[in-house]
């Protein structure tokens, strides 16, 4: 039996880079890693559920295909599929257990998720974020490392919240844009909290997404706020201090 801890991850800009080489495909940009952490227990068996539902998704094919089938019982505060990065939680999970159920090398199993993510079309840069970063990751190159590099900034927050709003498919947020250099230099220039959320929003408008909140961005199916909301209906988050981990 294994359990896995997995953060929550939400990019604010990107730029896909899709290669032949699964390792070598991702993405470039910036992403907050995000509490409340997932909870998942890994044993022998076969079946993934997410709050007590089954899941279907290719990534699970091939993590299956390639370390055998386990069993993953995961608990998360976020749904799957509205942009937190769940389907790269789901996949990380799957193979950070099954990786030591088998005898398998941590950081292969980790790769092994990133492929997972980049050949389903579900995520480029969440498994490398989930698993080396932390703070706020700045993914320099796109890909697994030692092809993608990141840098980690060390900025702290208790005092965002988001609002999950539908499921939409990655594809449908995956148009590369010049714009995401610009701001990427933006915050690089002065990277605090505020300013990625302002580059965020700039970066999700020119996408089409907009957020009628203030100091807030839309990723996806889900909005990001930083600063408290005036409704109760948002989930609060803490960013993250640590990366995903096998307890
Ligand atoms: N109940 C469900 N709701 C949403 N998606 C589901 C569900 N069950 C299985 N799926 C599958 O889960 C995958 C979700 O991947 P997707 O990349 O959209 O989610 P995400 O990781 O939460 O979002 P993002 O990658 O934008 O952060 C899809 O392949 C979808 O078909
Ligand atoms: C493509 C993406 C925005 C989907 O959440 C994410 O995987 C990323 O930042 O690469």
């Amino acid at each position: 039996m294994v359990d896995v801890v997995i953060p929550i991850s939400v990019s604010g800009i990107w730029r896909p880079f899709i290669s032949d080489n699964p390792t070598r495909s991702g993405s470039i940009g910036i992403t907050v890693i995000l509490e409340p952490y997932s909870f998942a227990r890994v044993t022998e068996g076969e079946g993934v559920y997410l709050n007590g539902n089954p899941v279907k998704m290719k990534n699970l094919e091939y993590l299956e295909a390639k370390m055998g089938k386990v069993r993953v019982n995961m608990e998360s505060k976020v749904p799957l599929g509205f942009g937190y990065g769940m389907s790269a939680s789901v996949s990380l999970a799957y193979a950070l257990g099954a990786s030591q159920i088998r005898g398998i090398d941590l950081e292969q199993a980790a790769l092994l998720a990133h492929e997972s993510e980049v050949i389903s079309g579900n995520g480029l840069g969440d498994v490398v974020s989930q698993f080396f970063g932390r703070n706020i990751v700045y993914r320099e190159r796109p890909g697994f490392p030692p092809y993608g590099v990141i840098r980690i900034f060390e900025i702290s927050s208790d005092d965002i919240y988001s609002k999950p709003l539908e499921a939409l498919p990655t594809k449908s947020i995956l148009q590369p844009l010049d714009v995401s250099f610009t701001l990427i230099n933006e915050f690089l220039s002065n990277p605090s909290i505020d300013k990625f959320f302002e580059v965020s929003r700039k970066f999700t408008e020119a996408l089409g997404f907009t957020s009628p909140f203030p100091n807030s961005f839309r990723k996806k199916g889900l909005i990001l706020k930083l600063g408290k909301p005036e409704s109760d209906s948002w989930i609060r988050h803490r960013i993250a201090s640590r990366g995903a981990y096998v307890e």
